[in-house]
């Protein structure tokens, strides 16, 4: 049975990983369940693949700068349902570099006297840390959201924070003036470095932007990615869309199995990063375009334009009745639909079915240990009734 280790913000209610008190095959057992009870009326999902040692798998931390004792900032994860800053030095699901490099952050901002916003007041500088490390390259990035462009003594937080941490490779301003629960605002500063880390996954070298998507937990992504390659059976021949395709990183473990592919993203950040990757990896039969999936697959039907195999990775929310119409329009003979949430997945499943797809089989993958969230790939085979 996995030990867990005990978590220095526990008594202080961290909303981050409420699961953490559950054995980790106990938290296992209850996303299986969580997968069976959405998807099993439509094909029993496999067992779910678990991680040998839950913990320190996060690449990505985000945390929140609050006002401490005597005005001088701390650092931390909200509180369950509420906005109170909970200050965490050692998150036990984040890499253990970035939690040191958060730190490190924190301490530069004092010594640099820089202030902590104070969202009653709506005063003060800083808002959000988000680190962001290269598992396999060491490379780490950090993003600093200010509520303005005014972030005075910008200069000798970078000199401090690169003093203490060489390995922070970018450190980028970004500015959130909203009074909402999202982290990052559209404008941003690059304040050193290129504004972008590289890290390695599933052989291939990815650049990563500061506010493109990029799974969180590596390992576990590797994992996800397999079973997706596994369900879609390329044979070479195939044309292939990778629709939400972030910074490429299907398409692109898909690219070298496949004819053509063309990866779509809203994001146009990602889609220069994952351009930027198709060159990097030197993969000549890769496409990016920017836009909603939904509208430009509709676009690709009413040209007549053929797919052999979509790949689906969408938010939360799941797919858009938009972006499920276009496939069915296009109607590929294959589709593997990726989820980070059951429920939507199961929703739209049932509109799938009712066009001729019928799920073949489900992998749930636990991407996010101690958290209730479980991920899940689908395959999905139209009947040639439908076609
Ligand atoms: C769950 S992420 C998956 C990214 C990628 N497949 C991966 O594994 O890293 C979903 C992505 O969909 C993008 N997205 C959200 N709405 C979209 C839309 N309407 N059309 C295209 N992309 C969208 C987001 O920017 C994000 O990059």
């Amino acid at each position: 049975m996995t030990k867990t280790p005990d978590c220095p913000a526990k008594k202080q209610r961290c909303g981050g990983c409420p699961l953490l008190a559950l054995p980790y095959e106990e938290q296992l057992r209850q996303k299986q369940e969580l997968s069976d009870r959405f998807l099993a009326p439509f094909c029993k999902p496999a067992p779910i693949l678990g991680m040998e040692t839950p913990f320190h798998y996060r690449n990505k931390a985000i945390a929140t700068v609050a006002p401490g004792p005597g005005g001088k900032p701390v650092c931390g994860i909200y509180e369950s349902r509420t906005h109170r800053v909970v200050p965490v030095r050692d998150c036990l699901l984040q890499d253990s570099r970035i939690n040191e490099v958060v730190e490190a952050a924190r301490a530069a901002a004092v010594r640099c006297r820089l202030s902590a916003f104070d969202e009653d007041r709506g005063t003060g500088v800083l808002r959000h840390f988000v680190v962001r490390r290269g598992v396999h390259t060491g490379e780490v990035s950090v993003t600093v959201v200010t509520p303005s462009p005014f972030f005075p003594g910008s200069r000798d937080f970078v000199r401090s924070l690169r003093a203490a941490c060489p390995d922070v490779t970018t450190i980028v301003q970004n500015i959130n003036p909203r009074r909402t629960s999202a982290v990052l605002g559209s404008a941003e500063k690059v304040l050193y470095g290129k504004g972008f880390i590289e890290d390695e996954l599933c052989g291939l070298r990815f650049s990563i932007a500061a506010r493109a998507f990029y799974q969180v937990n590596p390992l576990q992504t590797e994992k996800l990615y397999a079973a997706a390659l596994d369900f879609a059976g390329l044979t070479g021949a195939e044309r292939v869309i990778d629709a939400y395709c972030g910074i490429g990183t299907i398409a692109l473990a898909a690219a070298g199995r496949a004819k053509a592919v063309l990866g779509v993203e809203l994001n146009s950040e990602a889609v220069r990063s994952a351009q930027r990757n198709a060159r990097r990896n030197e993969i000549k039969n890769a496409d990016f375009l920017c836009g909603d999936a939904g509208e430009l697959m509709t676009r690709m039907a009413e040209d007549g334009e053929k797919a052999d195999l979509v790949f689906f990775d969408p938010p939360r929310e799941g797919a858009s009745r938009t972006f499920l119409e276009a496939l069915t329009r296009l109607a590929p003979p294959k589709a593997v639909y990726i989820s980070c949430n059951p429920e939507t997945q199961a929703r739209d499943l049932e509109y799938l079915a009712h066009q001729g797809y019928a799920a073949r089989r489900i992998q749930p993958v636990d991407m996010f240990p101690h958290t209730r969230h479980v991920e899940t790939v689908c395959l999905l085979v139209k009947s040639k009734k439908g076609l």
